[in-house]
């Protein structure tokens, strides 16, 4: 259907950077799996029509259960992820039917309705769109033997997130392509570019963080408690 929207929040991945035994997208916060977290904001987001969970295959029963356990009633699929996330996205795309998709790492619990609002606003007039933060450090390149080559200017550098909107129409052929190359990106807007299309970044907030590593969590969970202060 024309200007429909579905979201693929992918959480098949190993969380080797946490550190944990459970993998990071499980672990709690706020009594809540971080998971059920993000699904929840785009599960309450009036303009989205279908909401597709990748998961690790072993996985997938226990979010089948959370999913029913706290009303995600827009999730219309649950499904194993690949190995890479690229894979996982390709997986979740095949599920749906809308003309626009959203990817949203499922480790993004902090994401609001009103940066992917200005997402979808800003997909839809260019064509796809990217969340982003313009970047505070300095950033260097470096070489194999840790000597800096270059130092770019920090005016044209932007940290992507997502979620990231594309045309479905246009991302999945990208996505097979990639894969019959051998092309990987580590997000979808770097297949996008490959594959020549413009993409917009879309500036987000520096809340919208990828809970990644053992101190993503202790911010996690000062965000969760000013939110839940900010709860009229
Ligand atoms: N094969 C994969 C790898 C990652 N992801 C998801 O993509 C998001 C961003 O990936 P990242 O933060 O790198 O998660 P992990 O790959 O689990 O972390 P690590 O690299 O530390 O193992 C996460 O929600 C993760 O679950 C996925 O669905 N499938
Ligand atoms: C997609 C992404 O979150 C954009 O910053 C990032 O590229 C994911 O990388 P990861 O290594 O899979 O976490």
């Amino acid at each position: 259907m024309k200007n429909s929207f579905g979201a693929v929040i992918v959480a098949a991945g190993k969380g080797t950077r946490m550190g944990t035994r459970e993998s990071k997208q499980y672990l709690a916060l706020g009594g809540k799996p971080i998971i059920i977290h993000t699904l929840s904001v785009f599960n309450r987001l009036p303009w989205l029509q279908e909401l597709v969970l990748v998961t690790g295959a072993q996985d997938v029963p226990r979010c089948k259960s959370w999913v029913e356990e706290y009303g995600l009633d827009k999730v219309t699929a649950v499904i194993p992820g690949g190995n890479e996330r690229q894979h996982s996205v390709f997986q979740g795309m095949k599920q749906l039917s809308s003309e626009w998709v959203m990817i949203h790492d499922g480790v993004r619990p902090f994401i609001t309705p009103e940066e992917i609002e200005a997402c979808r606003d800003a997909a839809m007039e260019v064509g796809a769109s990217v969340l982003g933060v313009p970047v505070k450090d300095t950033i260097k390149q470096v070489n194999g033997q840790g000597l800096i080559t270059g130092t770019p200017d920090r005016q044209s550098l932007w940290a992507a997130a997502t979620p990231q909107t594309f045309r479905l129409s246009e991302l999945l052929p990208v996505h097979e392509k990639a894969a019959s190359e051998g092309f990987t990106g580590t997000d979808d807007a770097m297949l996008m570019e490959w594959a020549g299309y413009p993409v917009k970044v879309v500036e987000g907030k520096y809340s919208n963080i990828k809970i990644t590593t053992p101190e993503d969590l202790e911010y996690a969970a000062f965000l969760q408690k000013r939110k839940g202060e900010n709860v009229e």
